[in-house]
């Protein structure tokens, strides 16, 4: 599903590159944690899937495609298949939970009887019915992450992307967006999540790929926060 080949980025010659020679391989239905510290690459290797940027050198693959040299005009094909979520949630302020998920339906050519079918049911499936009309300020921190959930399901992308998805959530709330991140991944889609949240990689048990200043120090499948023998 996704395969990185010797992947180096560098935002600016001269200095320390972002990540340095990257190898790794996730599979279509994988739930994989990043892990490492503040800097080490997380984003950057998240960016680079969605070509927000491009490697300095090296191959990045999706689905077979050299994603790097997919045409402007198709990156936003791309960004069907690779869904994202990010930590401040970015909504949009002046639309409603429905209006938000609907906007990204109506953006994508999807008919306007479709979109007033499939938005009700998505807000449900994350845990909002009823809560269809409030407005991003009406909603707390986690109903917030879930509408963008929502927006990015709508899509039916194969591998959905989590910046963080639980950095500006209290524990409790943090716990039931990782809930529906797991629900999400066994009905099919690839999840890779970025997070500096140890408790929930520690409870989950799935694989965690550990970056450190660029480098990827550690592949291990049913890994915790930290590294076990
Ligand atoms: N747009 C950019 N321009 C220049 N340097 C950047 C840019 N984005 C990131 N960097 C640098 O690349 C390195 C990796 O940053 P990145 O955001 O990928 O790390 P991260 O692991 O996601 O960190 P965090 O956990 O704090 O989000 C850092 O040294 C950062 O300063």
């Amino acid at each position: 599903m996704v395969r990185m080949t010797s992947v180096t980025k560098s935002y600016h010659s001269g200095t320390r590159p972002a990540l340095d020679d990257i190898n790794l391989e996730i599979g279509a239905g994988e739930f994989v944690f990043l892990v490492g510290p503040s800097g080490s690459g997380k984003s950057t290797l998240l960016r680079l899937l969605l070509r927000e940027e491009r490697p300095t050198s090296g191959v990045v693959e999706f689905a077979g495609r050299d994603v790097a040299s997919i045409p402007d005009r198709r990156v936003p094909l791309l960004r069907r298949q690779v869904g994202c979520v990010f930590q401040d949630f970015r909504l949009l302020a002046d639309r409603t939970a429905a209006g938000n998920v609907a906007f990204a339906m109506d953006v994508t050519g999807r008919p306007r009887h479709v979109v007033r079918t499939v938005v009700p049911e998505v807000l449900d499936l994350v845990g909002l019915a009823g809560k269809e009309n409030r407005y991003p300020d009406e909603l707390s921190g986690g109903e917030q992450q879930r509408v963008a959930v929502a927006r990015a399901l709508v899509a039916r992308p194969q591998v959905l992307l989590a910046d963080e998805p639980t950095g500006n959530l209290d524990p409790a709330t943090g716990a039931g967006i990782m809930n529906l991140l797991g629900a999400i991944n066994r009905v099919g889609t690839t999840v890779v999540m970025a997070t500096h949240n140890a408790a929930l990689v520690d409870t989950m048990r799935r694989r965690v790929v550990e970056l450190e200043h660029g480098t990827l120090v550690r592949d291990q499948a049913s890994g915790g926060y930290e590294p076990t023998l």
